[in-house]
């Protein structure tokens, strides 16, 4: 996979990939206005990191992956899968943790939440929980089981979000900002799972630090790539601009 040296945005025309995620000229309004203009992206590293300032269009980008936001025009392939045209084939083969764990906990209990998306294809409900048992047995909390997901803390709720994810079996996991709630042990506990897995990582994290042994960053600015590469060449440049972009922000007449 080329990458575009940073402040240089890659011109090669997406291939089909069987791995990975391409981008084909992808377009997204949202309420009336081009968030994302003609993006065309190939993303085939295991370990993506996707910054950017507020409103740069992050979350709208990572949203098209599994068809949580449709694009205006243009295509989105995910390990194959057309999103376009097989929006559900998507969504299972891109999993998706959100930054507020109270976003996607649907059930009273953590073995329920586990077990809920496995029930969604098509297991039954013994061996969903069986599965979701053995799932929080591996990562150590199987005594979580039914325990009410409202006693445990932020970075516990954080985990089964992952786990309940997890459990599926995605090719791809998409994490939006998922560390924002977490102190610095249950962060650095969250980040050292999620390197051993086998899926596919593309992250949207602020904190810089998250990054640590990706193999690409991309710089979203105003909806488009403003930088791509190593996160050793791009993570300077974009925090530099972010210091800059605070100075600006900063009171004049203090
Ligand atoms: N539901 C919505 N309706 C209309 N416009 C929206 C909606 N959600 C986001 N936008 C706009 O789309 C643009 C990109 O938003 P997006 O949430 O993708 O940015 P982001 O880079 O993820 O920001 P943040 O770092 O604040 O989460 C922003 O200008 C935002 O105002």
């Amino acid at each position: 996979m080329p990458h575009s040296s940073p402040d240089e945005i890659s011109s090669e025309a997406p291939r089909v990939l069987r791995q990975g995620i391409s981008l084909s000229d992808v377009t997204v309004e949202r309420g009336g206005h081009v968030v994302i203009a003609n993006l065309s992206l190939i993303l085939d590293e295991s370990r993506i990191a996707i910054v950017g300032l507020n409103g740069s269009g992050k979350s709208t980008l990572v949203r098209t992956f599994n068809g949580l936001i449709s694009p205006s025009g243009g295509e989105v392939v995910v390990h194959g899968i057309d999103v376009g045209k097989a929006p559900k084939a998507a969504a299972r083969a891109v999993g998706f943790v959100f930054q507020n764990p109270d976003h996607q906990i649907i059930f009273p209990t953590v073995a329920e939440d586990v077990a809920f998306g496995l029930r969604q294809i098509g297991y039954s409900k013994a061996d969903a929980r069986g599965m979701a048992v053995a799932m929080l047995r591996e990562y150590g909390c199987d005594d979580w089981a039914d325990r009410p997901i409202s006693e445990l803390s932020e970075g516990q709720k954080h985990l089964v979000c992952i786990l309940s994810v997890l459990a599926m079996e995605p090719e791809v996991l998409v994490l939006d900002e998922p560390f924002s709630s977490l102190d610095i042990a249950v962060r650095q506990n969250l980040l050292s799972r999620l390197k051993s897995l086998r899926q596919q990582i593309i992250m949207i994290n602020h904190d810089l630090d998250a990054f640590d042994g990706f193999e690409r960053m991309i710089w979203l600015k105003d909806g488009t790539v403003h930088a791509d590469g190593a996160p050793s060449a791009v993570a300077p440049l974009y925090r530099l601009h972010a210091m800059q972009m605070a100075e600006n922000l900063a009171p004049k007449n203090l």
